[in-house]
């Protein structure tokens, strides 16, 4: 499967067309939406957040609640949109309003894409950059990974995302019975975070930074189960798929690292203590006796619980700005700001959530037969008996 999106922050719509997924899987507008909502939420976001409502449309490749196996192109209006047609060029402008309208964004926020991104494109006006590369466009992706997520239940896999770290303040490793627990706490918390005891500093974190007219990152973590053993490849490079989710999850807007499992500690500890005992029992055929790797030997899925963590720098726009220059006098200067974020980690969250679902569900599909929701589902169940077996 793959999928394009396509939208500015500012301009009407956001806008994504999933080819490849299979037949006959249920989907409607409300799977979507209540994942759009998710990414809504969260303590630290800007105002933006409360003009948006976001909701998807269905515009092609479902007929009466079921996929048709052609391609599904979602749509999600930007609210906002109203407020910028003669911005974003779209109203016609009077002569008295040219001069401000048009006016060019011309000083790079550092640590955002605006002077990359002008030199590359050759935009003298950096809104042409940022209108792209702002994180609105994750709004497409977790719809897209809504989908991923409804193909992923049919077979009983099931992923949860939530905050591990903001800021510095670290959650404990979340002591959860199930998946459904960990989502239930999650979902209910304000910072996505499982451990009640840190969620109350983690939110000062936020709220001191934001007073100082500073931004803060963190840490999120997926956790996803029942992916059956041998998924994705050892043979070659592009098929290898803790590197396709490793890919996904560091394209997400400010994510700098990922890791699974031990992760970086690896590095510091020996190979007793690191690579997992393997198991075997006639009801769940072969296991681990630990999940230190996270999931993975080999770029293929061991049929261990996947957990898989990135990194979110702070967000970029401050309202206390670093230096920068101007690129049209290429005097320094001191910004001001109109609207930011001072931290979207629990939003990031949802969205890696999203992504990874992507990259698990895709590989499924290519994996067990690409056509039909039900083959796929025979298919995995056969794979799972002659795995247990084997
Ligand atoms: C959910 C989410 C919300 C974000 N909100 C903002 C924001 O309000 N202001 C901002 O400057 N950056 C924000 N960012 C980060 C920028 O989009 C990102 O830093 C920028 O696209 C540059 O890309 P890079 O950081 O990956 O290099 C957000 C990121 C995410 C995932
Ligand atoms: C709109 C969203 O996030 C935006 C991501 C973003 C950025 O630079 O990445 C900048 C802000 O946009 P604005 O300047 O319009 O307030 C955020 O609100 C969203 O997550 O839906």
């Amino acid at each position: 499967m793959r999928y394009l999106t396509a939208g500015e922050s500012h301009g009407p719509q956001l806008t994504t067309i999933l080819e490849g997924v299979p037949a006959g899987l249920p989907l409607t507008a409300e799977d979507v939406n209540t994942e759009l909502a998710r990414r809504q939420k969260g303590h630290g976001r800007g105002r933006r957040m409360q003009i948006e409502t976001d909701q998807v449309e269905i515009v092609s490749g479902v007929r009466h609640g079921y996929t048709l196996g052609s391609p599904i192109a979602l749509v999600v209006e930007n609210n906002d949109w109203k407020h910028w047609t003669k911005i974003m060029g779209i109203e016609p402008i009077s002569e008295e309003e040219a001069e401000d309208v048009k006016r060019k964004i011309s000083r790079p926020r550092p640590g955002h894409a605006d002077l990359n991104g002008a030199i590359k494109y050759g935009h003298r006006d950096m809104r042409n950059v940022l209108e792209r590369s702002s994180a609105r466009e994750t709004t497409v992706r977790v719809a897209a990974g809504a989908v991923a997520k409804q193909i992923l239940a049919q077979f009983g896999i099931k992923v949860a995302g939530h905050v591990r770290e903001i800021g510095g303040i670290k959650a404990n490793p979340p002591a959860y019975e199930t998946l459904e627990q960990l989502q239930e706490v999650t979902e209910r918390s304000p910072v996505r975070c499982f451990d009640a005891a840190v969620e109350k500093d983690m939110m000062q974190a936020i709220d001191d930074a934001k007073e100082a007219g500073d931004s803060i990152g963190g840490i999120v973590e997926v956790i996803v189960e029942g992916m059956p053993a041998g998924v994705g490849s050892y043979v070659h490079y592009d098929r290898k798929l803790d590197a396709k989710i490793a890919a996904a999850v560091m394209s997400i807007n400010a994510f700098k690292g990922v890791e699974f499992g031990l992760g970086f500690e690896a590095a510091r500890k020996p190979g007793s203590e690191v690579h997992d005992e393997i198991l075997w029992d006639e009801k769940n055929g072969y296991t681990r006796r630990t999940n230190r790797l996270g999931g993975f030997e080999g770029g293929m899925t061991t049929g261990m619980p996947i957990v898989v963590r990135g990194v979110m720098k702070p967000i970029p726009t401050l309202y206390k700005p670093l230096k920068s220059v101007d690129v049209e006098t290429k005097e320094p200067f001191e910004a001001s700001i109109e609207r930011s974020d001072s931290c979207a980690v629990p939003a990031a969250s949802v969205v890696a959530e999203a992504v990874v679902a992507w990259e698990l569900a895709s590989a499924i599909v290519e994996q067990f037969g690409q056509d039909q929701i039900e083959t796929i589902a025979e298919n995995i169940k056969q794979m799972r008996e002659y795995a247990r077996g084997f």
